[in-house]
């Protein structure tokens, strides 16, 4: 069965542009639950490690430059099937192939500065959001 958590984060170019909670109030009214949430800044290392996966591929360099580059919000979201619902919810990669109505559409500007992400899988959920948050910062 599918679980109910996924981990987001609202990327530095969205935050910067005073887009942070027209996104947060476009992720409630889609009706999830905010069961964790904070703004902090990764340093170069840290969103290396966050993008391990990524890692050797041309992009990485550039990736983990700009998710360092500003704040971040960063929120473990629940709804069921939380993980397939919200990377609809956020539309494609890159935001000229994402649909009407989806938040890459509406605050992305590249496919860099994308606004927003969005877990891939219960296990990468379940991963990113031990990488943000300790037990005690989870309602
Ligand atoms: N071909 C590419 N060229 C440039 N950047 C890329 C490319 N593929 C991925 N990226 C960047 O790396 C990030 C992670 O890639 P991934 O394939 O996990 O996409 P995603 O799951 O849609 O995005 P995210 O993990 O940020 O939610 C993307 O958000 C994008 O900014």
């Amino acid at each position: 069965m599918a679980g109910n958590k996924t981990l987001t984060i609202i990327k530095p170019y969205a935050v910067k542009n005073g887009n942070l909670g027209a996104i947060l109030h476009k992720i409630e009214e889609s009706g999830y639950r905010f069961a964790a949430i904070k703004t902090l800044k990764l340093d170069k290392h840290e969103a290396e490690a966050f993008y391990q996966e990524h890692k050797g591929k041309p992009f990485f360099d550039d990736l983990t430059d700009f998710m360092s580059s500003g704040p971040i919000t960063a929120a473990i979201l629940e709804k069921e099937n939380a993980v397939a619902d919200f990377r609809f919810l956020i539309g494609a990669t890159d935001p000229n192939n994402a649909k009407e109505g989806t938040i890459r559409k509406m605050f992305a500007t590249s496919k860099t500065q994308n606004a927003i992400h969005g877990s891939d899988s219960d296990e990468s959920a379940d991963r990113e959001c031990d990488f943000f948050f300790s037990k005690r910062e989870r309602l």
